[in-house]
């Protein structure tokens, strides 16, 4: 495909998402209508696709209109392309540009954030609003996590390289490794596939090193999902572990790359039957505010009325995983989220209402280049 053959069905898959199609739905019923299309040129659709939702506002205000065409139209500006080129009703390229279309339009350039969501986050972000928002329009790293039972994380480099991957070792956590190239092969690799490295965001990675997890400990991932969390303690200390979700389905993967990572883990259906735990961590359900760059059509679809939802399921896990605690244990509450609302505030209510619980400590992992945002809680319980 030609670069303006890329361009406009970057268009037809935004249009169909901008009617309400989900995004990874839009992308792989194109990819199977499409069999002409190569890897590259699926990597490029999908690339314009999440450019374009990412930066949805402010692209349709340069691009002059809310549709496919305005978006990249808008993209293609931010960017600094050669529009002329792009747009130039060749082959099988957009149309030319129309007279209004050649004029940029001017003023405000709008945040790219749903509206109702701008005053919440300004609150919650504080002084870390401007450089959040950038980063969120931005595309997110590929980051690894490197699995300690296995191996160190300069052997893991060494082979990754060996992979064809090259990654660097950010400060912020000490599994952590971001690829800088090979990143899309990095599920194929020798290195993944054989337990060596995992798939995991730095912010992950810090809580994980942040938590107090002994190998003597009794841990239950109460909200394990694909196991990212348990995985993550597994691949720092050799403790009992138990895992369990309340949708089932979701820890599918979880004992394949258990076994890929050498890892012992129970999956449960009834915490309660192995209570109590020595650790109860709850990676709850949330906004998912801080990871909305690597899911940018969630960000246009959330709504109040899901953040009041999201606040109560919330309260209710924190309240029933502190009963599987045994006395002395640890709560761990995490949220990939950048609001008060799912954070401090979440915590304080909780505390409000909890006798004999001691705040160890919380932290807000603002959203950066290398990490999303993310917070966590350590609460003791007596
Ligand atoms: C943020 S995701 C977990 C991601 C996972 N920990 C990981 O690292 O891959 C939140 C999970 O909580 C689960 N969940 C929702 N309500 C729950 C509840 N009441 N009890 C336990 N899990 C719940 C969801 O099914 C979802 O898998």
């Amino acid at each position: 495909m030609t670069p303006a053959a890329r361009v406009q069905t970057a268009i037809e898959v935004l249009d169909e998402i901008l009617s309400g199609t989900p995004a990874e739905k839009a992308l792989t019923g194109w990819a199977r209508r499409s069999r002409f299309a190569g890897s590259k040129d699926r990597a490029a659709v999908r690339d314009h696709v999440y450019d374009g939702l990412r930066r949805r506002n402010s692209a349709s205000f340069l691009g002059g209109d809310l549709s496919g065409r305005g978006i990249m139209l808008g993209i293609l500006r931010q960017d600094g392309a050669d529009l002329d080129a792009l747009f130039s009703g060749q082959g099988y390229g957009p149309a030319a540009l129309s007279v209004a279309e050649q004029i940029v339009p001017s003023g405000d350039v709008p945040l790219d954030i749903p509206e109702w969501l701008v005053p919440r986050l300004r609150d919650s972000m504080g002084g870390d609003f401007e450089t959040g928002i950038a980063a969120m329009s931005a595309r997110a790293p590929v980051a690894l996590r490197v699995n300690l039972q296995k191996t160190d994380r300069d052997s893991a480099r060494r082979a990754l390289l060996e992979d064809g991957i090259e990654t660097y070792s950010p400060t912020q956590a000490s599994t952590a490794l971001i690829a800088t190239t090979g990143a899309r092969k990095v599920a194929q690799s020798k290195t993944y596939q054989t337990g060596l490295v995992e798939l995991q965001d730095v912010s992950s990675q810090m809580a994980i090193e942040a938590i107090p997890l002994r190998s003597d400990m009794k841990v239950l991932d109460y909200c394990a999902g694909g196991g990212g969390k348990v995985l993550g303690m597994a691949g720092r200390a050799t403790a009992q572990y138990f895992a369990c979700d309340a949708i089932e389905a979701r820890l599918r993967d979880l004992p394949n790359r258990a076994e890929r990572a050498g890892a012992d883990i129970q999956v449960i259906t009834d915490p309660a039957q192995h209570a109590p735990y020595d650790l109860v961590f709850c990676d709850v359900p949330c906004s998912g505010s801080g990871t909305w760059r690597r899911t940018p059509d969630a960000k246009w679809r959330f709504t109040k009325a899901d953040l009041d939802e999201l606040t109560q399921v919330q309260a209710g896990i924190l309240f029933d995983a502190a009963q599987l605690v045994a006395p002395g244990g640890v709560l761990v509450y995490a949220t990939c989220s950048l609001l008060d609302d799912e954070n401090i505030l979440q915590i304080q209510k909780f505390m409000d209402v909890s006798s004999g619980v001691k705040l160890v400590s919380t932290e807000q992992i603002p959203l950066g280049q290398e990490t999303d945002g993310f917070c966590f809680a350590v609460l003791e319980v007596a």
